[in-house]
């Protein structure tokens, strides 16, 4: 057999990728599919939607790499986290609409719980902060208020889910319901040292055992679907983020992946120890490797990276392409003192700030859209300066490298002004899908495709390294007035 396949589940896009044993990329397929936002802080997705167009990739890529079952030796699941699909058993339809990671509905019942003093306990058995984020208040807000959640909770066929589930329920045709310890560590649900669903977690929620998905380790046979012609393995399920962190093989303790996406993720692996961040950072399963120990990361999310891009081109409509923002603010050797705080959808990590929202400010008769496009692209790297120095202070040492991914990851002029303000060398691998790679090699080494994770090792390669040039004084500066920019977003 001579590929795996990947099904990479994002926010806006299905995509399905095929690997060889080289991990090189032999094809892919993508689909974009509908956002619902019918208030503002909502964000939906319809899962019927999700399922298909997922489907459909996958029928698409099989058929450009002239592909059939027998030529695929496992597939690999990784998605979008936290969204939460609710749907029936009996039928297999959806229950309402899936609600989306970036979704703010419950924001309010989270005030609630942490005015109630339930924060300790969450953070201490989860590892993660009281955020809408999240899926418990997202399962429990569907509970609440679609009735029929409620009824087929009653009779215990109401099943809830990430997207993983969802996507394997639907290739098993409904025989197996179950997730992976990585998606399962950003429910809100489990338990990440004694690696199960937590009872007062789930009586805090309201949400019913019979509704939750088995959880099992990341690399390993979840089931097998036959709607490809012959019978093929799922072999291995990891969270999008989780799944980079092992595509780009930062699998010793202490080494760093962040991507660069819609948003920005940076993870660092701890190995089998689970460090509780003094930094406001989340604490997270990174993997399960068949019946191994737990394996954990600490993790900085920020919710708004490339899509400050996208805001350039749709809503200013001053670029046509994200691609074109890098030669735009090359236009420009600085700001001009202009900073862009993305504060869009709230702060992430290491802020945690429902309430802020975004602001340009430093704007002189002089500023052009060139210097805005600039300061864009500086606010998505001082805001992951801002995590990485949080996680180097959860570690207690220097970083030495941070290797990068992602769509936006291929904005050289945003990679070195990142090095810089790091001080830190950025190193960006030559496969940038990391994400369904990773993905691939959890489920290629469930049926022995890959021998064991050194042989994976071996395929890791530099494409570009920038270094840090920049001054320590001119860094300084430019961090202050940052700093002084994100204050006055804060509880706007
Ligand atoms: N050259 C670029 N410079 C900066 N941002 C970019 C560039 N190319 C793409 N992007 C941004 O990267 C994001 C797409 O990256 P991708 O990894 O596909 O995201 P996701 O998986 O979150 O959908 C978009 O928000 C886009 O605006
Ligand atoms: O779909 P992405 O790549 O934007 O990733 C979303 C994250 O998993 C949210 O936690």
């Amino acid at each position: 057999m001579k590929y795996i396949l990947a099904l990479d589940q994002g926010t806006t896009s299905s995509r399905s990728i095929l690997f060889d044993k080289a991990g090189k990329v032999i094809a892919t397929a993508q689909k974009e599919f509908t956002q619902h936002y019918p208030q503002p802080g909502w964000v939906e997705h319809d899962a019927s939607e999700i399922w298909d167009t997922q489907l459909r990739t996958i029928k698409d890529v099989l058929k450009k790499a002239k592909a059939t079952s027998r030529d695929i030796a496992a597939i690999g699941i990784t998605n979008q986290r936290e969204t939460t699909v609710a749907w029936n058993k009996k039928t297999g339809k959806p229950v309402g609409k899936a609600i989306v990671w970036q979704d703010r509905r419950t924001a309010a019942f989270c005030d609630r719980l942490k005015a109630k003093g339930a924060e300790s306990m969450i953070r201490h058995k989860t590892g993660l902060v009281v955020d809408a984020y999240f899926s418990a208040t997202k399962m429990n807000w569907m509970l609440k208020h679609v009735p029929e959640t409620k009824e087929l909770a009653k009779t215990g066929d109401l099943a809830f889910g990430t997207v993983d589930s969802w996507l394997l329920w639907n290739l098993t045709e409904g025989r197996v319901h179950a997730t992976d310890v990585s998606n399962a560590s950003r429910t809100m649900l489990y338990d990440i040292t004694k690696g199960e669903w937590d009872a007062e977690l789930m009586k805090l929620f309201g949400v019913p055992a019979s509704a939750l998905p088995e959880v099992r380790p990341s690399s390993g046979i979840f089931g097998e679907t036959l709607l490809l012609g012959g019978s093929i393995p799922v072999a291995g399920i990891a969270g999008d983020q989780q799944a980079a962190l092992f595509g780009q093989v930062c699998t010793t303790p202490g080494m760093v992946k962040n991507t660069f996406g819609t948003g920005c993720f940076m993870l660092m692996h701890t190995g089998t120890k689970r460090i509780a961040s003094g930094n406001n950072l989340l604490t997270t399963v990174a993997w399960q490797i068949g019946d191994g120990e737990l394996e954990y990361a600490v993790e900085g999310s920020v919710f708004i990276a490339g899509a400050v891009v996208q805001w350039l081109r749709d809503g200013l409509g001053i670029i046509k392409k994200s691609s074109e923002v890098e030669a735009l603010a090359a236009q420009v050797s600085d700001t001009g003192g202009v900073y862009l705080v993305p504060a869009f959808a709230g702060l992430g990590a290491p802020h945690w700030d429902q309430y802020a929202r975004g602001l340009m400010c430093g704007i002189t008769r002089g500023t052009t859209k060139a210097h805005i496009a600039r300061a864009a692209l500086e606010g998505i790297a001082f805001q992951v300066t801002d995590i990485l120095h949080a996680m180097q202070a959860d570690a207690g040492v220097k970083l030495r490298e941070l290797r990068v991914d992602g769509g936006a990851s291929n904005n050289n002029l945003m990679m070195q002004f990142q090095a810089d303000l790091l001080g830190v060398p950025v190193v960006r691998p030559v496969v940038t899908e990391t994400t369904a790679l990773g993905a691939a090699y959890l489920a290629g080494l469930a049926v022995r495709f890959w021998k064991n994770q050194a042989e994976i090792a071996t395929q890791w390669k530099t494409d570009r390294r920038f270094e840090p040039t920049m001054k320590a004084a001119q860094r300084k500066s430019l961090l202050s007035g940052w700093n002084r920019a994100l204050e006055r977003t804060k509880g706007a």
